[in-house]
């Protein structure tokens, strides 16, 4: 899943890399594109009979979840909300579970009612 021979930085966070399109030169960096992804190099919702049926569902809410936990929330990290970093180590098989159970506190700090 993180074979430097297919991504760039594999073990770096840069959600930019499923930006760039296909013969874009104008990055410095060389990250993939969707053709390479449909190899198969990139698998997040498995594959073939038992692939995940959700999938279209899950791209089309993924969006707005992730921009709601942004706008909405300061993230804690931890059980008692003093961690520092988040240990992403990852574990192995198709679809990479964490290591260390990611437990964060979700903090208000946006509230449209709040006028
Ligand atoms: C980011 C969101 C999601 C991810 C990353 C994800 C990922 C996966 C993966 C990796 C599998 C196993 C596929 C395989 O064995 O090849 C799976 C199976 C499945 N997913 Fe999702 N999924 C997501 C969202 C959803 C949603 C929104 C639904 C339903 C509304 C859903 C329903 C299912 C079901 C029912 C299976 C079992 C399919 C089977 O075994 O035949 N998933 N998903």
């Amino acid at each position: 899943m993180r074979d430097p021979e297919i991504w760039e930085d594999p073990n770096e966070f840069h959600p930019e890399r499923f930006l760039k399109e296909k013969d874009d030169s104008s990055s410095d960096h060389d990250y993939q594109n969707d053709a390479k992804r449909m190899e198969f190099n990139f698998v997040p919702f498995g594959a073939g009979r038992r692939g995940c049926p959700g999938t279209a569902l899950a791209f089309n809410l993924m969006n707005t979840a992730v921009a709601a936990m942004v706008q909405c929330f300061d993230w804690k990290i931890g059980e008692d909300g003093k961690g520092e970093k988040v240990d992403m180590q990852s574990g192995s098989g198709m679809s990479l579970g964490m290591v260390h159970p990611l437990i964060c506190i979700p903090v208000v700090h946006f509230n449209p009612y709040d006028e």
